[in-house]
């Protein structure tokens, strides 16, 4: 992989006794220019800290979970660091869904890698997740190596995949409302059938409820999904990935929400029960 230049400061705010801090950098897995937001714990000036990664949903950029989910003030007790990326590659030479629609392109990069022309030029949010944005952090942040990954909507489909295909990245996955089974809804389908072409076989490596029924997984998933959400069930699919953690025996903890909807007052209700989860199992606090 090639060699990501710096971190730019784009802004820095003290935030409970801890740094809302935004950088942009010159992504090599991208090849573009791309922003993202990051908040350090006050613990972060003594030592290293681990970290969870959010990934955000359908129009989102990297500060949508920073200003609207109010996870700094535990996050800033627990001492965990939240990492906040934008949600696709971006630039005036990116492409975008041709009829500028929200659910595909800019602002939809579904957390994969693009193998279909014009995107696989810039769509790898995958090894962008994965790769790229870890190692530079860790390089130039306080950061240790140990994170957790989780997600809203999209980005909840993202955390899922993400984790599921490398538990030994992570120590713990959540969601709020993910895409569960994007194989089997008009979102996902659109989205891989254009970013990955119409083998259906290959869109598999992203399908949340697929990989957990076909492979399991041996790190602790906590999934929380609202009842009045107006994409449930139908984009969302929460019953294929309870199925799928029954086939594989899998203990995930995949709570119905009743009266809540897809949005980030959800978000915010239930943020502090995943940090705390994430925490316990980053070591941070005991069970
Ligand atoms: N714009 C879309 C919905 C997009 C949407 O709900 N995005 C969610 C993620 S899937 C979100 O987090 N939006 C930004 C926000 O609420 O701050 C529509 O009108 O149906």
């Amino acid at each position: 992989m090639t060699t990501s230049s710096a971190l730019i400061a784009v802004s820095e705010q003290r935030c409970f006794g801890g740094k809302q801090l935004r950088f942009k950098h010159q992504s090599a897995v991208l090849h573009c220019e791309m922003q993202f937001s990051v908040f350090l714990p006050p613990q972060a000036e003594l030592h290293k800290v681990p970290a969870l990664y959010w990934l955000s949903g359908l129009t989102c950029t990297d500060e949508n979970f920073s200003s609207k989910a109010g996870a700094q003030r535990v996050a800033a007790e627990l001492g965990l660091a939240l990492i906040m990326p934008d949600t696709s590659p971006r630039g005036a030479d990116v492409a975008d869904d041709p009829d500028g629609a929200y659910d595909f392109g800019l602002g939809a990069g579904f957390y994969v890698n693009a193998t279909e022309a014009p995107f696989a030029a810039h769509y790898q949010m995958y090894d962008y997740i994965l790769q790229e944005l870890p190692a530079l952090l860790q390089a130039e942040l306080p950061l240790s190596a140990a994170k957790a990954i989780s997600g809203h909507s999209m980005g909840g489909h993202g955390a899922l995949v993400i984790g599921l295909r490398n538990n030994a990245e992570y120590r713990s996955i959540s969601a709020f409302s993910p895409i569960c089974h994007p194989m089997n809804c008009t979102w996902g389908q659109k989205a891989l059938r254009g970013y990955l072409g119409d083998d259906e076989t290959k869109w598999q490596q992203y399908d949340a409820a697929y990989l957990l029924a076909k492979q399991g997984s041996q790190l602790p998933i906590l999934v929380d999904q609202g009842l009045s959400d107006n994409f449930y069930p139908a984009q969302l699919q929460t019953d294929s990935l309870v199925k799928a953690a029954e086939q594989a025996g899998v203990a995930a903890e995949i709570r119905l929400q009743a009266g809540y909807d897809h949005s980030y007052y959800f978000i915010a209700s239930f943020i502090e029960q995943h940090l705390r989860f994430h925490a316990r199992h980053l070591g941070l606090t005991s069970a």
